[in-house]
């Protein structure tokens, strides 16, 4: 089977990661879209991460209704840092056979040679880098056969932006699906200082 891997802080979920993973779904065939909520991530630490399991499940909630998608907790489970290494390595034990799609935004894609293990990462999966409005889309020397870019809608959102919008008092509507507004609003997530 071809399982796409859609590896993110998701802090929270929104709209840009549905529609990419949806997208890449759908294009390039995939059987499932695995979502992967981080357990630390360590290229992010210089603010505070909102727990583990509210990230997984907003990301519960917001994928729910899609019979393709899924949630795993392989990295929230796994103790220490996130490293995508040992998420590729951890679904190849648990699903023997998949062929592994793991979905980057292009922001990301430009950072992987700084990943962890960079050099066996494309022996694990394939990469498929997607656009996103505001960052340049390009291999980067990347292996070509390992590597495809793929042009999705243009969501010009962020997580960064949603939690600033919380905080201001301003609506996320739209920005994050329904249950996902519900879910911050109910446990009063991103009112503090960032
Ligand atoms: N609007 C978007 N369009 C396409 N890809 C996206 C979009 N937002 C995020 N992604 C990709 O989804 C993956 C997970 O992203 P992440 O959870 O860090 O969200 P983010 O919006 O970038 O968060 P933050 O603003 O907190 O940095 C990354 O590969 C990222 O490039
Ligand atoms: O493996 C690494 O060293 C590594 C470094 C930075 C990011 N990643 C992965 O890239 C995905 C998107 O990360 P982020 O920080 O943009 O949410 C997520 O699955 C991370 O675990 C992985």
């Amino acid at each position: 089977m071809r399982l796409g891997v859609m590896g993110g802080t998701f802090d929270p979920v929104h709209h840009g990661h549905l529609v990419a993973a949806s997208e890449v779904q759908a294009l390039l065939g995939l059987d499932e879209v695995v979502f992967v909520p981080t357990g630390q991530p360590w290229q992010k630490e210089e603010r505070e991460v909102s727990p583990a399991e509210h990230r997984y499940l907003m990301t519960v909630v917001a994928t729910a209704s899609n019979p393709r998608f899924t949630v795993s907790r392989v990295d929230i489970d796994r103790a220490g840092l996130t490293y995508t290494v040992d998420t590729l390595r951890d679904l190849r034990a648990q699903r023997p056979g998949a062929e592994l799609f793991f979905i980057t935004g292009a922001d990301a894609l430009a950072q992987i040679l700084s990943w962890k293990d960079a050099d066996e990462l494309f022996g694990l999966a394939r990469f498929v880098g997607v656009t996103r409005p505001g960052y340049e889309l390009s291999e980067l020397g990347l292996p070509a056969d390992r590597v495809t870019l793929q042009e999705v809608p243009a969501m010009a959102i962020s997580s960064t932006d949603c939690r600033e919008r919380v905080r201001a008092g301003e609506p996320v509507w739209y920005l994050v699906p329904d249950g996902v507004v519900q879910y911050i609003s109910k446990h009063h997530l991103y009112r503090g200082a960032p």
